[in-house]
Formats: structure tokens, sequence, C-alpha cells
């Protein structure tokens, strides 16, 4: 998975906007998205910054999504549009062997898709999010606590289907190797696109802390972020009664990589025992 360059990024999504995209009505570009996300990480991030140092990882309550269902719903019809279009492929992982090898294994059942500046025209809306958070989020977390230098400059990013009846993530860090294989992504940022959801579709994600795994519901608008070279976690079995599109598990991740290398698996930090 190759870094994408915030810059780089930009140019390919300003490229595409529509010459007269903010004079006339576009009808597929929401109005409300960036106010509304804005607002929410601006009055969140001294909350999420403070539980990024202290446990790890932050979610939004149950009762307070990041955006509101309008907006996931918005997203969700863009991201069955980019499947529509066959730009799904199959997801894998790598686990390392007792050798120090890397060997790819497939995720039955997940898909992903890396969209970019090129997706413009079929997610308008998915696009303006995933930018908007690189542009904005770095920032307001290297105010807390701690600097841990999160960068504005470059990205990855994947939009992942997991499908209904029976399909999950095995436990793992998103950063296992880090610096010896030129992996610097500290942040690992999810937002659930799943208007529909419900407790009985399970799938949720379990993040396996110290004493405790905590239970995550990927419930519309739900957004968890938590260190990608630090925090074990899995993704438990969507269920299998609820079989059907409008139950498959869509999630955009943002990986945000650190500008200073000692970040990441730092041998001070209070989870390091924890990678796996
Ligand atoms: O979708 C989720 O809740 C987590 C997915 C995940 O762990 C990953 O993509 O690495
Ligand atoms: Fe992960």
């Amino acid at each position: 998975m190759l870094a994408m360059h915030a810059t780089s990024f930009l140019r390919l999504l300003v490229n595409r906007v529509p010459k007269h995209a903010h004079s006339s009505m576009n009808l597929s570009t929401s109005s409300t998205l960036l106010p509304l996300l804005s607002t929410s990480l601006t009055s969140l991030s001294s909350e999420i910054s403070e539980s990024l140092h202290s446990k790890g990882y932050w979610h939004t309550p149950d009762s307070n999504p990041l955006l509101p269902l309008s907006e996931i719903k918005l997203l969700r019809s863009e991201s069955l549009q980019l499947r529509a279009q066959n730009r799904f492929e199959q997801s894998y992982s790598e686990s390392i062997t007792s050798s120090g090898h890397a060997t790819r294994f497939d995720k039955p059942g997940v898909y992903a898709c890396e969209p970019d500046g090129a997706d413009y025209d079929t997610a308008p809306n998915l696009l303006t999010y995933m930018s908007h958070l690189i542009r904005e989020f770095p920032e307001l977390l290297n105010e807390g606590p701690r600097s841990y230098g999160i960068s504005n400059e470059a990205f990855n990013a994947k939009l992942a289907v997991t499908s209904s009846g029976g399909s999950g993530y095995p436990k793992h860090i998103d950063n296992p190797r880090g610096l010896a294989v030129g992996d610097t992504r500290k942040l690992t940022c999810i937002l659930y696109l799943n208007p529909s959801y419900v407790p009985s579709h399970l799938g949720l994600l379990h993040l396996h802390l110290h004493t405790s795994t905590i239970s995550i519901s990927p419930s519309p608008g739900r957004f968890v972020c938590f260190w990608s070279d630090l925090i074990p976690h899995s993704v438990s079995k969507t269920s299998e009664e609820y079989v059907g599109e409008e139950y498959d598990r869509y999630a955009i991740t943002v990986w945000m990589p650190t500008v200073d290398g000692r970040n990441i698996h730092d041998p001070e930090s209070p989870f390091i025992d924890l990678k796996v």
C-alpha cells in the first residue's frame, strides 16, 4: 500500500471538481458535510488527544456520532456506486512467519477500494471527508498532551466492506513492522457507514488492551481512532442470520503517518507490550 501525498491527492481532487461547483447547485455534494465535520473535530479534539495519550484509542459515544445519519447515508450510497464500478478488490493481509518473511493471505468476504481523486465524480463526499480529515485532524491532535508528530502531508485510505453472513478480521496490528519496512503509519481513523446497523448484525470491532477488551459496534457515523503501530484489534463475524447487501459492513479508514519515526513502536509507550 503506497502512501499518498496529501498535496498530490488534493491536486487530483481539485482538478476533478466541476468548474462551477461552488457557484451552481451541485446536487451530489453535501453542503453540510464540511461544516459538520469541522465543528465535530474541533470540539472533540482535546478529548481525543487526551484519550489517545492515556488509553491508546478513542471512539464516539453511542449517542453522538461524528456525522448525522443523512451524511452517512450519502457516504454509503457513494460506496455502493464505487462497488458497482468494480472498484473493490479482494482484501488481504500479511502475516510474518517465524523466519521473518511476510506471507499474504486473503481475508474471506472482505473487499477493499482505495479511493483517489479520479473517483471524485462518483464519490465527491467520500473524497471531501478524507481530504478534510487529513487537512484538519493532525494539527488538532498535535496540540494535545504530547505531539506524536501526526502528518498532514501524507496518508493512506481504504474503503472496506466486510460481507454480511459471517465475515470478520483476525486479531492484528495495522503497522506491525514499522520502520524496518518504511511504514510510518501512527494513527488509524475509522468512520462506519452502516445506516441500518442494529446490535444483532454483530461485526464488532474489538480492541485488545492490557486487562480488558473494548468492543465497539460499527454504528452509523461512529468514529474510532487508535495507534496503528501498537493496538491489537479484530473484527468479530457479522451475523449469519442477516444476509444481504443492506447488512454489509462498510468502513472508511484513513491512516496518518508520523513525521518522527521515534514515535513508531516507541519502547517508552505504555502500550508497547500489547504488540502482537
Ligand atoms: O473495520 C474495522 O472495524 C476495522 C478494520 C481493520 O482492522 C483494518 O482494516 O485494518
Ligand atoms: Fe486493522
